[in-house]
């Protein structure tokens, strides 16, 4: 338990997974909370455990991410309230459908929260984070950003806009003082998997708690991780991906199309 406050965090979908156990880690680490989702009695019940477990201020907001007016009304929260140094981009829906049998209208919302809301949020607060130099913000994305075609292809591509933009947020904002983790669960056991239609993936033995995904992510938030892959038991996997990522990028722009397309 820390008694000293470090600040404020608000995390998005903490009424339940990976967002409740992020907010009980942050109370213990000493965070004041702002708890963002819909369901107004879990997030009350949650507060009330952990402001009397842990003696931190813990608020509540009821707000469905998807809504333009409640995602405005969150953003006004985050330009306004000078004590957050925290975000957890953390709420987002998912699905096992295949592209062309899931209901477009579905996928609409799905981005609305899983990309729009969490540009917006992090639009919010950057900028006074970057003012203080101080702050950081985390990003949900998942292992799908990278294996799309495990689950939903709109799903896995929100995910993978994720991580594609904390790639640019992270270099722009190298040697500002504010930091942005990008975190990758693979599959967790929590309602997400009752949400994306395939229940059983959390009695998955290759399943991990969100209580384990979330403890291993904050360690590597410790160590200075920009991408945390909790499940991934090769880190030295991930960097050579990475340097391979970044080795390409100087030969993609050129004049001519390569010698393959036989155009000389
Ligand atoms: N579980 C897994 O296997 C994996 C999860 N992830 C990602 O982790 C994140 C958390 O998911 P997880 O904890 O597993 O799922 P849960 O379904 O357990 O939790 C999702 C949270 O988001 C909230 N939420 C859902 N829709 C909205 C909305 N429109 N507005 C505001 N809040 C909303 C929910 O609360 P409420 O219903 O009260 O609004 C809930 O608190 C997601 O971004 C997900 O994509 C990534 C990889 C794997
Ligand atoms: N990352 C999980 C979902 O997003 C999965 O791997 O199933």
């Amino acid at each position: 338990m820390n008694s000293t406050s470090k600040g404020t965090a608000l995390i998005t979908g903490a009424s339940a997974g990976i967002g409740a156990i992020y907010a009980d880690r942050l109370a213990k680490r000493g965070y004041d909370l702002i708890l963002v989702a819909r369901s107004g009695q879990r997030l009350d019940d949650l507060a009330a455990r952990l402001s009397a477990e842990t003696g931190r201020s813990v608020k509540t907001v009821v707000a469905d991410l998807a809504n333009t007016d409640d995602l405005r009304r969150v953003e006004t929260l985050l330009r306004e309230d000078a004590t957050i140094t925290l975000l957890v981009n953390n709420a987002g829906v998912g699905s096992v459908a295949s592209i062309l049998a899931a209901d477009v209208d579905e996928m609409e919302q799905m981005i609305a929260l899983n990309i729009t809301a969490l540009t917006r949020l992090t639009y919010a607060i950057v900028p006074a984070f970057v003012e203080k130099k101080a702050g950081t913000v985390i990003n949900i994305s998942s292992i799908v950003g990278i294996a799309a075609e495990l689950l939903n292809g709109v799903y896995s591509a929100s995910k993978a806009y994720v991580l594609a933009f904390g790639h640019k947020l992270q270099a722009e904002l190298a040697g500002t003082g504010v930091r942005v983790q990008t975190v990758l669960p693979a599959a967790t056991s929590t309602e997400f998997w009752d949400i994306a239609g395939h229940a059983a993936q959390k009695a998955n033995p290759s399943t991990m708690s969100a209580d384990d995904l979330v403890d291993a992510a904050l360690v590597g938030l410790d160590q200075g991780e920009l991408v945390s892959i909790p499940t991934l038991q090769d880190g030295a996997a991930w960097e050579s991906w990475e340097a391979a990522r970044r080795a390409l990028t100087p030969n993609f722009a050129n004049a001519k199309p390569a010698p393959r397309y036989k155009l000389a």
